[in-house]
């Protein structure tokens, strides 16, 4: 089990919060809600009521800020998210990432192993480390995988794991259809995740073969993912797996929710997915 010792570099102690971290923390969304979806083959989730900003410890939410921090002193020379404001990063992307801690867990002990204390997860076109990053310093004993295909941003996720002192982080560089094709990397991950990347149907394509059998793929959507799904059932099953639930967490979107479409894989995926490069996003499934 991989557990933070790291100390942050260039901080003393870890109770000295700034004034941002006192400021940001009531703009996080602090309750998780069930949503019934009303579609014959999915679930509903368990209350999901707890908020894990709050349950982090002052070293977890010093490392948030200077995440936050790097990430719009690095965006003003690259790419790396349209917002540019410290507030609205840990509204819309931090607070995003946390949001999906509850129906990993759940759905984890739920279906795969009791207890969910060292999942292995990937992040599948993690970006600026969204939410992979968040993930590996909110779950300091889970191994996680950043999976990022454009070398400029893993720069920057190399220089946000080394700034926050994270032990749990590997960044790899590539395409999530070679990497599914790749012994070191396919079928081997507890849970992959992705947000903001693709539409369902190719993301199954993309992080269904990463996952082993019995593990769970996680895709962060909007508020209203029905029909994203139900055009990505058919994908979903001939990589192995089936959608389990949709689980509704509070949100900054107008709506005040967003979605976490939950997929439990039970068989393995046949050899030829992933196709080559380009294909899945070209010709969806
Ligand atoms: C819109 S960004 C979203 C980033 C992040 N997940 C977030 O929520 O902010 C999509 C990212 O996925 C990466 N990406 C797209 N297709 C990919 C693929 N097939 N394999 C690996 N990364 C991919 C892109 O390079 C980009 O950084």
């Amino acid at each position: 089990m991989l557990v933070w010792r790291g100390k942050v570099p260039g901080v003393s102690s870890p109770l000295s919060l700034g004034t941002f971290v006192k400021q940001v923390t009531t703009s996080i969304p602090t309750r998780f809600r069930p949503h019934r979806i009303a579609t014959k083959t999915l679930t509903t989730t368990k209350v999901l009521n707890s908020s894990y900003f709050e349950t982090l410890n002052p070293l977890q939410k010093q490392q948030i800020s200077l995440y936050v921090d790097a990430l719009l002193q690095w965006n003003q020379k690259m790419n790396l998210t349209a917002v540019t404001k410290a507030d609205e990063v840990m509204e819309r992307h931090v607070g995003d990432s946390l949001a999906m801690i509850p129906p990993i867990q759940s759905s984890y002990i739920a279906h795969c192993d009791s207890s969910c204390n060292d999942i292995s997860l990937v992040d599948v076109g993690s970006g600026p480390g969204l939410p992979g990053l968040i993930l590996a310093i909110a779950c300091p004993s889970w191994k996680i995988t950043l999976l990022e295909s454009m070398n400029k941003r893993c720069i920057f996720l190399e220089h946000a794991v080394s700034l926050t002192g994270l032990s749990n982080v590997q960044v790899v560089r590539g395409r999530a259809e070679n990497l599914g094709q790749n012994i070191g990397f396919r079928e081997v991950f507890d849970v992959a995740v992705a947000r903001a990347v693709a539409e369902m149907r190719i993301l199954a394509e993309y992080c269904l073969p990463l996952v082993r059998v019995g593990g769970l793929f996680l895709a962060a959507k909007g508020h209203d993912p029905q029909e994203e799904v139900r055009n990505a059932e058919r994908a979903i099953q001939l990589m192995g797996a089936s959608v389990l639930q949709l689980c509704s967490v509070e949100s900054h979107s107008p709506y005040g929710q967003r979605t976490a479409i939950v997929c439990l894989k039970d068989r393995p995926t046949p050899r030829k997915y992933p196709r080559d490069p380009g294909t899945p996003a070209q010709s969806p499934l």
